[in-house]
Order: structure tokens, then sequence, then C-alpha cells
């Protein structure tokens, strides 16, 4: 299928892409752009739905016209997106009742305590997941409770929710004319209101948060024809057949197909996904048990993760709040400058700490400083604390698969900060292993849409396409390695219980 194309849509945290792929996995085109981060007071994140569908056709049109492809050799459309980020929407107008609240967001502090009464894991056995602000359910019952009128609204039917892949496909295939309200396994794992063994919304805990079941999108697998372009639109009758949240869609890009492989993200946040094959294995060490990718008909597979909320978003904190660069990549530069840390660390616990700590009231520390400490130390100490928390994550997953990885797969924008990566590789004393297509997440997406449509056969065609691009080896030797470490650990304690129970957002 030489003259066809597969196009992936990447709906992420810091920025919407459309990626055209060839036969052999390799990128054609892209079309990005960044959309507004909205803070209106501590802790809340909220992004502009409608911006966001609007950034996503501008994308697609620009890849399509960067390669000066047509919709015609547009074999399939994907989509991945981040997840936990939540719409409610009139499904009559078309129009959020509400801006989206990030996965990010911690406004649902006190929601998640009513809820759990005391215990964090009271769904835990059969989502997968603590009580904590980052997933869905809390978020629409947030939504419903504070926007005048939207709970009757909910209640009489005319409002819908869905996470950012729900949001992008029902405007794709039609939105008030015929849209469809669909997620997957992978995206609807992720709220809360998922049983991870039948797969199916679970009543019981839909009720305890107040959501009206109409409210919630069809769950399907993550490759397989959910409906097409619409007809009015840029991909018109083009079939829209993968969907994965983009963690899971990275895990799938990386070819990570046999239990035991393992892969590390570090976009806006950072996560590290083991595929456990077809057992819900459950963490004993602070990590999430999540849906990886179900194929069609075929079994799901789950997958151990470990969600770190802050690490290239620290970058853009230090871009954006502090001006300390202008672009994220600066900050490699600034923090060649200096040999190591000076001594300072930094604990980005803005949306409190999620895996292995799972404590929404920590908040930021940077601690350590003295007169010695310079921008350059600062820049080190950014870079350094993604680093740490891979770390503490990757601990967590081997002590609760019994795994121990041999090299580390990573992708996601911070990979190209090879500073990053080296002293990754230096706190983890295993290799750390770059692939030649990095997008591994929109990749992922591709290959369910091929895989669904014919495109491609299956998994085989991703491991023949997946390909080395860079290595990084440990230099540092144990003794320095765990110093670090020992140092990093305890600055992390300085962020724990700051949030005051009386005054939580
Ligand atoms: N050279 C770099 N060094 C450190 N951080 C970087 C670099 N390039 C990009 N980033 C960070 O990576 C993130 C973007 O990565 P990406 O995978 O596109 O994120 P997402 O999928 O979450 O939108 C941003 O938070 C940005 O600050
Ligand atoms: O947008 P990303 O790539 O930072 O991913 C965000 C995650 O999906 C949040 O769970």
């Amino acid at each position: 299928m030489a003259d066809k194309y597969v196009l992936a849509i990447d709906q992420g945290t810091t920025s919407s892409r459309a990626i055209i792929f060839d036969h052999s996995g390799k990128i054609v085109s892209v079309g990005q752009k960044e959309h507004e981060q909205i803070f209106p007071r501590a802790g809340w994140v909220e992004h502009n739905p409608v911006e966001v569908w609007d950034n996503v056709r501008a994308v697609v049109a620009e890849a399509l016209s960067g390669a000066s492809i047509n919709h015609q050799q547009i074999a399939a459309v994907g989509i991945t997106n981040q997840r936990e980020t939540t719409v409610v929407w009139d499904k009559k107008t078309g129009e959020p009742v509400y801006n989206a609240i990030v996965w990010q967001d911690t406004r649902t502090a006190k929601i998640v305590d009513e809820l759990g009464g005391g215990d964090q894991d009271k769904y835990k056995d059969r989502v997968g997941l603590p009580l904590a602000t980052y997933f869905c359910g809390p978020k629409v019952k947030w939504i419903l409770d504070n926007v005048e009128g939207a709970r009757e609204r909910a209640e009489a039917g005319d409002l819908v929710m869905g996470t950012m892949d729900t949001w992008v496909l029902w405007n794709m295939t039609g939105g008030v004319d015929g849209g469809v309200h669909v997620t997957d396994v992978t995206n609807a794992s992720r709220t809360m209101l998922m049983d991870l063994k039948t797969l199916d919304w679970d009543a019981d805990i839909a009720a305890d948060m107040t959501i009206p079941m109409s409210m919630l999108p069809e769950i399907k697998s993550s490759a397989e024809v959910y409906g097409v372009g619409r007809s009015s639109g840029m991909l018109p009758d083009v079939p829209i057949a993968g969907i994965l949240g983009d963690q899971q869609a990275a895990t799938f890009g990386q070819a990570c197909f046999e239990p035991g492989m393992a892969k590390n993200t570090y976009g806006t946040g950072n996560f590290m996904l083991l595929n456990t094959g077809e057992e819900i294995v459950p963490s004993k060490n602070g990590l999430l048990t999540t849906v990886c990718y179900k194929i069609g008909d075929k079994p799901a597979i789950y997958a151990l993760e470990g969600s770190i909320a802050v690490t290239g978003s620290l970058v853009q904190w230090l871009r954006d709040n502090l001006k300390m660069i202008s672009s994220a990549p600066e900050v490699e530069e600034l923090a060649a400058t200096v040999e190591d840390n000076g001594g300072a660390y930094f604990v980005p616990a803005f949306s409190g700490l999620f895996a292995p700590y799972w404590k929404s009231d920590a908040r930021g520390a940077l601690v350590g400083l003295t007169r010695y400490v310079n921008r350059g130390h600062i820049a080190r100490a950014v870079l350094e604390a993604t680093a740490y928390q891979t770390r503490e994550v990757l601990e967590a997953m081997e002590a609760d698969s019994g795994v121990k990885l041999a090299e580390l797969k990573v992708d996601g924008g911070m990979t190209a900060n090879e500073t990053l990566m080296q002293f990754q590789a230096d706190q983890l004393g295993v290799d750390v292993v770059r692939p030649v297509v990095a997008e591994t997440t929109a990749l992922g997406a591709a290959y369910a849409a091929g895989i669904a449509t014919g495109y491609w056969q299956g998994e085989q065609d991703v491991i023949d396409n997946w390909a080395e691009d860079k290595r990084w080896t440990p230099k540092v030797d144990e003794t320095e390695r765990d110093r670090l470490f020992r140092n990093w650990k305890k600055a992390v304690t300085r962020t724990f219980d700051w949030v005051d129970e009386d005054v939580k957002e």
C-alpha cells in the first residue's frame, strides 16, 4: 500500500500533534500546536476543549498539506491522548459546560477524601487505582456539583462526559450530527469507573460519585473501526480505528508485547508501564494496575504503571513562570554550566506526589540551598528530579513484578536531552535506549488503527519496524549513585503534609 498512509492524532497535555506514518512506520509529516495551560488558582489546571478541537483540526490540515497528501491516501486514523483529563458537554449543542479539568488538577482532593472515608484503596481491587485527584470520576462529580444547572441537565440525559479521545472522536465523526460517543478500554481504565475484569462500567462506583450512567461513553477495544470522519471534515469517510491512552500507545509503539517488557515516557509527566500479559497484577508498592491494550476481540493485556505528575512540565515552569530559560532545550545548556547539582534538590510536587507516594497534600520544594547554588545548579536539579522520580518508580515496579529490567526503553519530548538520559542511566544502573522514532505515542495509535483496518498485519510489523537510535550506559559507581538518591529521598520528605486540611483548594 505504498501510496497509502496512516494518520495519528496525539492530543497531549502540552500540545496536539497530527503525525502521518508510511508503511515502514517512518514519519512522513507532522503538524503540532500548543494550547493554553489555564491555572485559575493554585492546584487547578484546565484546558479549553474548543481550543483543543480547533488545534486538532489545524494540525491535521498542517500534516496533510505538509506532505501534499489528500484524505483518500489516509487508510486509517488513530487517536491517542492525554489521559484522565475530563470534559462534560451538552450532546445537543456540542458545547462543553466547563473547561476540561486536566489530569494534574488537584481541586477534587476533598471529594476524594470523602469518597474514601479514610480508605484510599476503597475501589482498588475493582479498578486498579488508589483514590486520588488524578482520575476522571471525581472530576465529573466536581463539575456536576459546581457548575450551575449541570446536575439537572445530566440527570435529564442532556450531558455526556469523556476523556480527550472521546471529545475528539465525537467531533470528528459528526458532533451534534451523529457524533460517536465512545472510548477505549485503556482510557476507561483511568476513570476509576471501569471494572478491570468485566471491562465495563461499575454502576455502584458511578452511584457513589453521583454520576448518571447515561453520561458515560460506550467502551470499545483499542483497535476496531469506531466510525468514519464526518463528510464536512478534512477526513471524510476515513475510518477512525485506533484509540489508546497516550502512555499505553507508547508502550504499543515501543513493541512491549511480552510480559516483563517496559518503557518510560518523558513528557509533561513521566509514565513507566510494564506489560503483565493477561494477568491483572495488584500493586503493593504504590503503582497502578491498568489496561495496556486490547486488540479487537483478543484478550485484554494489562500493565503495572508508575505515573509521575511533574517532569517535563517542571522545565516549562522554569521557562514560563521563572523565565530562567526561553525554550525547553535551553535547560540542557544551563545545566551544562556546572558539574553537579551543588547540593540542590528540586521535588516538583506541584500536583501533590503521584507514584509511589500518592500524597495529594504534598507541594513542591527546592532544598539544600546555599550561596554556592546558582542558576546552573537549579537547572541540573530540575533535570535530576525526573531521573530520581523514575528510579523510585522502577524500584516499585521491580518489587511488585519480580522483574529485573536489563534495560529501559524511553521516549517522549525530554529524551532529546542527552544530559538527562545519561544521568538517568547513571541513576538506574541499567542502559537507557531511545528508538529512531521517538514519537512512539503517535506510532502506537497509528499501529492500532492500521492493524484494525489491515494496513498492517499485527504486532510483528511493530517489532520489525522498531530500531534503536541511541543507548546510554551507566558511568557512575553504585556508591555515588546511592549517595545522590539518599539526598533525594530526604528532600521528598520536605514536601509532605503541606496543604492544611481546612485550606485545601
Ligand atoms: N530538551 C529538553 N529538555 C528537557 N525537557 C524538554 C526538552 N524538550 C522538551 N522538553 C519537555 O518535554 C515536554 C514535551 O514532551 P512531549 O512528549 O511532547 O509532552 P506531552 O506528550 O506531554 O505533550 C515539555 O514539558 C517540555 O518542557
Ligand atoms: O500528555 P502526556 O504525554 O504528558 O501524558 C499525560 C498522561 O496521559 C497522564 O496520565
